[in-house]
């Protein structure tokens, strides 16, 4: 019996999409890679290079230009088109640039038969995952952003760096908006299985200052890297591998992915990140951690911010038609 096929479409080959391009191939996870951008020459362009490393890479993979008509047999499609935040923009700033190009890019590949599980990482990334959802008109499940799963890394990253402990063993997640009201869940964070509270504690020259002061360079991070070199890409292509893999694999991983709320957490009819299970059928379960009481107002307020943005969208004229 031959192994399954796996294919994966990618639209907007800029440098997320190419980056997670490199990193898909890389790391072997997918059969079959199709990119798919307006600029055909920079895609194609991509395609070569790609193709010439393949002598190097773990794995097979077939690599090409794609149009939408590829989007029918893809198990996932990688949305990492539009416009990105120049100096000085929040992510907020694109709404209504990336919703008109979204618009038109998700009803092409609806078009083509799409079934799979859309994986949206363009920014703002909430918002574009609610209009992802609204215009595909797929279950809520199949509809993943990349939330703040990149955020949710760098606050590991960081944490890591100060208590000296490898990222992987501190668990502590980052939810809200992937932007500026973004939260950081301290009174469930771990270092290893002791409660980051405790770890403070016991431990001398350790202090919560610091700790703020973390949570700030998280929030600002992309504006950090941006002002240096106009564009972050590394870090996001690589969590977008790991949801790739999480979703081909079924692995049931925890990550902080932008869902559809449903009267989790009190709210509905949003999507922003939260810890979720995900699966080969998507979001297989949203998890509902308990918030202290400045945690819960901050995460109400991040909703309230993305649902006030969503309504400044002519959503009823979003829907697809049929
Ligand atoms: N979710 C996250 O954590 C992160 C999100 N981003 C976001 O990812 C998005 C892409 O960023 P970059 O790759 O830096 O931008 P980029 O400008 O380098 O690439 C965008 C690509 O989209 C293509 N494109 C534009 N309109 C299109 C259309 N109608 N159909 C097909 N392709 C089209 C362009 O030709 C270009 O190749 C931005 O919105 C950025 O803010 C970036 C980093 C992290
Ligand atoms: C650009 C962006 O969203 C980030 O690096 O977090």
């Amino acid at each position: 019996m031959g192994e399954k096929l796996s294919r994966v479409a990618i639209v907007g080959t800029g440098y997320v999409g190419a980056s997670y391009a490199f990193a898909m191939v890389n790391q072997g996870i997918a059969s079959e890679l199709c990119l798919i951008d307006i600029n055909r020459e920079k895609a194609m362009g991509d395609v070569m290079d790609l193709n010439h490393g393949l002598p190097f890479a773990p794995s097979r993979t077939k690599i090409w230009l794609g149009d939408y008509s590829d989007c029918k047999e893809a198990d996932i499609v990688v949305l990492t088109a539009g416009a990105n935040q120049k100096r000085g923009e929040t992510r907020l700033d694109l709404l209504n640039k990336n919703t008109k190009i979204f618009q038109s890019i998700v009803n092409q590949v609806m078009e083509a038969g799409f079934d799979g599980i859309f994986i949206v990482a363009t920014n703002p990334v909430d918002v574009l995952s609610y209009v992802v959802w609204k215009v595909s008109r797929m279950p809520k499940e199949k509809v993943i952003g990349s939330g703040t799963i990149l955020d949710t890394a760098r606050f590991r990253f960081l944490l890591g760096e100060y208590f000296q402990v490898d990222p992987k063993n501190i668990h502590a997640y980052i939810i809200g908006e992937h932007g500026d009201s973004e939260l950081p869940v301290w009174s469930s964070a771990d270092v290893g299985v002791i409660p980051l509270c405790d770890y403070l504690k016991k431990k001398k020259g350790f202090q919560q200052c610091d700790l703020d002061d973390i949570f700030i360079h998280v929030r600002d991070a992309a504006y950090e890297i941006i002002e240096k070199k106009e564009a972050t890409y590394y870090a996001i292509a690589m969590a977008l591998v790991r949801l790739t893999k999480v979703i081909l694999n079924d692995e049931h991983s925890i990550l902080t992915v932008s869902t559809y709320l449903d009267g989790e957490y009190g709210h509905e009819d949003v999507f922003i990140g939260v810890p979720s299970i995900v699966s080969r059928q998507g979001i297989k379960q949203i998890l509902e951690i308990e918030l202290n009481d400045g945690e819960k107002s901050m995460f109400n307020r991040s909703v309230q911010i993305l649902k006030e943005m969503a309504e400044t969208l002519d959503l009823k004229n979003l829907e697809r038609k049929n």
